[in-house]
């Protein structure tokens, strides 16, 4: 699903690489945190993943697709397969719950009555029935990442990576966010999630990608966040 192959990444206005010889594979299905200090190259890892950024050396695989080769018009169809939830949300204020999910169909020209269909679906499974009128400011912040992670989901992508997801939230919101990830997982999507958080990583014993200034330095099948951190 994910295949990076010794992938460096030097920023042009940096002296470092953000990654440095990085060679990861990630499996259909999988549920993989990826963790580190903060600068430790995570979200560049992600951006690479959305052909945002592009390795300086290496190759970089995701789906079916050489991101490495990748023609500029084939980006879209790329991010199409791969739902993204960020640690702020952001959603549109101006739209409602369900708007904002549609708004996900609407843009990559879904039919109307598919989006009829498939919305309330979604915030079914997220637990947001009955909000589907609200407006993101009207939710707690629990309740937007939900609307965030349905509007990332609608479209049944192969993968879901998730920066921080849980980075605003307290703990039992944060447990909640998690169980929903699970559940998509349980789907058959694969799930790379960047955090910070130790509890979460230690309560999940998934596997865990660490990354140390751009190195992995650690790629555990059932890990824990680290030892005496
Ligand atoms: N657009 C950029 N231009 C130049 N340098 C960058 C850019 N983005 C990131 N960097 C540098 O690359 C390194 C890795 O940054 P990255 O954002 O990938 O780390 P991170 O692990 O996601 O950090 P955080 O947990 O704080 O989000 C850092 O040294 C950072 O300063």
């Amino acid at each position: 699903m994910i295949r990076l192959e010794q992938v460096s990444k030097v920023y042009k206005t940096s002296t470092r690489p953000a990654l440095e010889n990085v060679s990861v594979q990630v499996d259909k299905g999988e549920f993989v945190f990826l963790i580190g200090a903060s600068g430790s190259g995570k979200s560049t890892f992600l951006r690479l993943l959305l052909r945002e950024e592009v390795p300086s050396k290496g190759r970089v695989y995701v789906a079916n697709f050489d991101l490495t080769r990748m023609a500029r018009r084939r980006v879209p169809r790329l991010r199409q397969s791969i739902g993204c939830v960020f640690q702020d949300f952001r959603l549109l204020a101006n739209k409602t719950v369900a708007e904002n999910v549609a708004f996900a169909l609407e843009v990559i020209g879904k039919p109307r009555h598919t989006i009829r269909k498939v919305v309330p679906e979604v915030l079914e499974l997220v637990g947001l029935e009955g909000k589907a009128g609200r407006m993101p400011h009207e939710l707690s912040g629990g309740e937007q990442q939900r609307v965030a992670i349905a509007r990332a989901f609608v479209n049944r992508p192969l993968m879901l990576l998730a920066d921080e997801p849980t980075g605003n939230l307290d703990p039992d919101t944060s447990q909640d966010i998690m169980l929903l990830l699970e559940r998509i997982n349980r789907t058959g999507t694969t799930v790379l999630m960047a955090t910070h958080d130790h509890s979460i990583v230690d309560s999940m014993r998934r596997r865990v990608v660490e990354l140390d200034l751009g190195r992995v330095v650690r790629d555990d099948a059932r890990g824990v966040y680290g030892v005496g951190r």
